[in-house]
This record gives C-alpha cells, sequence and structure tokens, in this order.
C-alpha cells in the first residue's frame, strides 16, 4: 500500500485531484469508481475546478457509484444519485448516460444486485476507486463482520453508520435502515484503488488498518490483499495533531 501524509483536508483533496486527472490523462476512457460520504467532497470540488480551467475532460469517462440507499427514490435529494448530481455530475462535462450508481427502489431487490454486479463487469471494473472508510472500518456499505468474498448486495446498515450520516437528514429517524452496496470482492476488482482519510475521528480505523491484519470484523483490512492501493490522508488521521475533517 503506498501511503501519501498530506498536512490537511485542502491538500488532501488538491492530492486526490491529481490522481484522478494523471488516470484521466493516461486513458481519456477511464472507468472511475466514486464514493459518497464528506470525505470526496473537497476532492470532487477540485476536479469541478479542473474540469473548468481545461485540465481534466469527462466526456468519455464513465463513473460507477459504490451504494445507494434502499427506499429513497433517485429523484430524493438525499439519494446518492442526488448527492452525485449536486457535487459533481452536473458541473462537469460528463454524459449523464454514463454515470452508474444502484437503484435504491428497484422492483426486484435481488435482479438490482445481480444486475449492478454485471454492470461493474460489462462498463469496468474501475480503474481506478475512490474509497473512503468509515469510523468502524466500513468501506462502501460492507460493515464488520461483511462477507469479505461478497458482490454487490443489500446490507442492513449498523447504528452507528446510520448516527454517523445523520447530519445529512432533517430527522435521525430519516436515514434509512438499508442499502444497497457493492460487496469487497466486487470493490477489489478495480484496477486501483484511492482510500481517503480525513480527520481526527478515523484516525483509530486508520491506526488498525496500518497494522495490515485482515480481519472481517474490519472490512477495510481487506484492501490489504489488493495490489494497487493509494492511501492519502491528512496529519489528524495519521493521528498527528491537524486540521479538521471534512465535516
Ligand atoms: O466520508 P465520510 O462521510 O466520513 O464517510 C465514510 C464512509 O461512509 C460512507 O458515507 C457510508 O456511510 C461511505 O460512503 C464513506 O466512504
Amino acid at each position: 500500500m503506498e501511503v501519501i501524509i498530506v498536512n490537511d483536508y485542502e491538500q488532501l483533496s488538491q492530492r486526490a485531484c491529481d490522481i484522478i486527472v494523471e488516470q484521466v490523462h493516461m486513458n481519456p476512457e477511464s472507468v472511475l469508481g466514486l464514493a459518497t460520504g464528506g470525505t470526496p467532497l473537497g476532492t470532487y470540488r477540485e476536479l469541478v475546478q479542473a474540469n473548468g480551467n481545461g485540465k481534466i475532460d469527462f466526456k468519455h469517462v464513465s463513473t460507477l457509484n459504490l451504494d445507494e440507499y434502499i427506499g429513497l427514490d433517485s429523484s430524493h435529494p438525499q439519494s446518492y444519485r442526488q448527492f452525485m448530481k449536486r457535487e459533481l455530475f452536473d458541473a462537469i462535462n460528463i454524459s449523464e448516460t454514463r454515470t452508474y450508481i444502484p437503484d435504491g427502489r428497484p422492483d426486484d431487490l435481488e435482479e438490482e444486485c445481480r444486475r449492478y454486479e454485471a454492470l461493474i463487469e460489462a462498463i469496468g471494473p474501475p480503474d481506478l476507486q475512490l474509497l473512503g472508510i468509515g469510523e468502524n472500518g466500513h468501506i462502501g456499505f460492507n460493515e464488520p463482520g461483511s462477507d469479505m468474498d461478497g458482490e454487490t448486495h443489500i446490507v442492513e446498515l449498523t447504528e452507528s453508520t446510520r448516527a454517523a450520516n445523520a447530519r445529512f437528514f432533517d430527522k435521525d429517524e430519516d436515514v434509512p435502515a438499508h442499502a444497497i452496496t457493492m460487496g469487497i470482492r466486487s470493490i477489489l476488482k478495480s484496477k486501483r484503488i484511492l482510500l481517503l482519510a480525513s480527520g481526527e475521528r478515523k484516525a483509530r480505523a486508520i491506526k488498525r488498518l496500518l497494522q495490515g491484519e485482515e480481519d472481517a470484523n474490519f472490512p477495510a483490512s481487506a484492501l490489504l490483499a489488493h495490489p494497487h492501493v493509494t492511501l492519502v490522508m491528512d496529519q489528524a488521521a495519521y493521528g498527528m495533531k491537524g486540521e479538521t475533517d471534512a465535516g
């Protein structure tokens, strides 16, 4: 695992953007795996700016998102489809037809899981997968105890994940209880993984990851088996005193 420690969230976002720009320069038809949550917001802001300045062209890029809440229509403001539109897609020159996110309200959930996994194979796998890490070590919505060899599936969210995500909703009880997520095996199919961690509240998870032991109770540890992971974190996530996190 390549480890890059930067001073603060701003530098982290800049560095992540540079890595994505490099990837798209190398292959203008890149497939990017994208993530939601607070951590990638700065990276998306930088990418929007880079696109505006002509430093990156998304015309031939495709994207595959990790996950979606179950029960939220794709037009719901807190759905990950709307999150991605707001934070990135609507502000860059990407064709919406090339942006893929699981459907959170399909007729048949199991069929949707199969469809999305087949899509990962057909469109991807991603050349570069952007990832955040949960305080409990979750990646995508793969919570502790998840099948380390699982593909796209339905998960029940833990109370800690629901509490962490409640900040995006008006009321705690509005946070969905289930999600559809790429499995750990689906994530590991990506050619390269760019893992981002910012802020003190991620320090415990990062420390555990860097201890280097694979453990199903700590899903991020599955990344240890991947040949090309780049971890970019700020000093606070590394456990050094530093700036505050992404919020
Ligand atoms: O970036 P955040 O908001 O700290 O979230 C960390 C992880 O948790 C999730 O938001 C899911 O709860 C992931 O999408 C994200 O990578």
